[in-house]
């Protein structure tokens, strides 16, 4: 039987979930969504509010925030929902997972891997992160959680943007793509919400698809042509478990001593959640690159929230994909380079205070 596609919902407090989830409720799209809420309190007021059509299924936990203490929760709200799907008790299309405003994606997002049961009835499709237009600089300012949400995202739904002016806008999603470039900004429209935004949105996939947005991208690249001049050698070993947190510190600091990084950063508001790219027309050697991308993930897995790239190997005529949340990564082979399609790698990783040398030259001693 076909997966049944999930959606995580994640937003900070107050950043308009439950209003979005109540417009899409109300709208005649056709799908059949079961939504698993996860709010604290025994008093909810949100489940009330999304009882209003009969066509949806409505789980409620009660016990906590999913991130932590009730992943078991979680995988026993979907396992039910699944067994009551097969038996015929309900009838539904898709899932969609809200989160409370504090949890960190992640743990529900393996969920769906880790958990054979889950994994054999569900595929993950996504995680939307709503940001609240008017609070999220503040929000992004002082917490942690507000940045992992916008890192993990596969897409950002800007709501509240009828409060604020069109150059605050600009300015939240210039910092939202310095943090997530993958993802696309979509400001909420109050009235319509465009379920296609929001559903089979396919984040997960391992399909030969990386969009990268354009302004990150010229940034990186004339950021790297900034410092060509002022290359300077590193360690003689580049694998990532011999590198230690305090000679990589070391390194981050030098770098910004010379360039006056610091400023430029503070300009830019220092989110330690944070994305870079790399690119190459070189080829990967498939086992050095294997080794290096393991070592990346056993050591810095902790902090990488997504990971995605479609590599150039050397000697194939198909394209490479992997992606990753965490330690949990997934390959497979995708299609030929198309006709007048230069081949060349592209990666795009995003984390908390990931060092970007590390990587960088290390992913350039596995080219060929
Ligand atoms: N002006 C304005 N207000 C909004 C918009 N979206 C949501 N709100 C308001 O923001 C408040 C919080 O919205 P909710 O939908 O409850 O937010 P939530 O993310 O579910 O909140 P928590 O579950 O507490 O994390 C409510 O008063 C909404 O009416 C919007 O686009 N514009």
């Amino acid at each position: 039987m076909a997966l049944i596609p999930a959606t995580i919902l994640t937003g900070f407090l107050g950043a308009g979930k439950t209003t979005l989830l109540n417009r899409i409720l109300q709208q005649p799209h056709g799908y059949k969504i079961a939504i698993i809420e996860n709010e604290f309190g025994a008093e909810n007021i949100d489940n009330e509010i999304l009882v209003q059509d009969s066509t949806e299924q409505i789980i409620e936990m009660n016990n906590g925030c999913i991130c932590c203490t009730v992943r078991g929760d979680l995988i026993i709200a979907l396992s039910s929902l699944a067994r009551r799907r097969d038996a015929g008790e309900l009838h539904f299309d898709h899932v969609i997972i809200e989160t409370t405003g504090m949890a960190n994606p992640g743990p529900v997002a393996q969920t769906f891997f880790v958990d054979e049961e889950v994994a054999m009835h569900y595929m993950l499709d996504a995680i939307v992160t709503v940001v609240d237009a008017k609070h999220a600089m503040q929000q992004l300012d002082q917490q942690e959680e507000a940045q992992r949400q916008v890192g993990f995202a596969d897409k950002l739904l800007l709501s509240k943007t009828d409060l604020v002016s069109p150059a605050e806008v600009a300015l939240l999603s210039a910092r939202l793509t310095r943090i997530n470039p993958r993802a696309a900004i979509i400001p909420l429209d109050p009235v319509h919400t465009p379920i296609d935004e929001i559903l089979d949105i396919k984040g997960f996939n391992l399909n030969a698809k990386l969009e990268i947005d354009p302004d990150f991208l010229a940034a990186e690249e004339s950021h790297a042509a900034e410092h060509a001049d002022h290359a300077h050698s590193g360690s003689d070993c580049d694998h990532p478990s011999h590198q230690t947190e305090h000679a990589e510190t070391n390194h981050e600091r030098r770098v910004d001593g010379h360039h006056n990084h610091h400023n430029h950063h503070h300009a830019h508001h220092a989110d330690d959640i944070a994305a870079f790219v790399f690119k190459s027309e070189r080829p990967f050697e498939a086992s050095k690159l294997e080794e290096f991308l393991d070592g990346l993930i056993e050591v810095y897995g902790p902090r990488l929230l997504r990971y995605k790239g479609i590599l150039f190997m050397d000697g194939a005529d198909r394209k490479v994909v992997f992606q990753g949340v965490h330690q949990i990564m997934g390959s497979d082979v995708g299609g030929k380079w198309e006709d007048g399609e230069k081949p060349a790698s592209k990666m795009v990783f995003i984390g908390k205070n990931l060092p970007k040398d590390i990587f960088i030259r290390g992913l350039e001693q596995c080219l060929v």
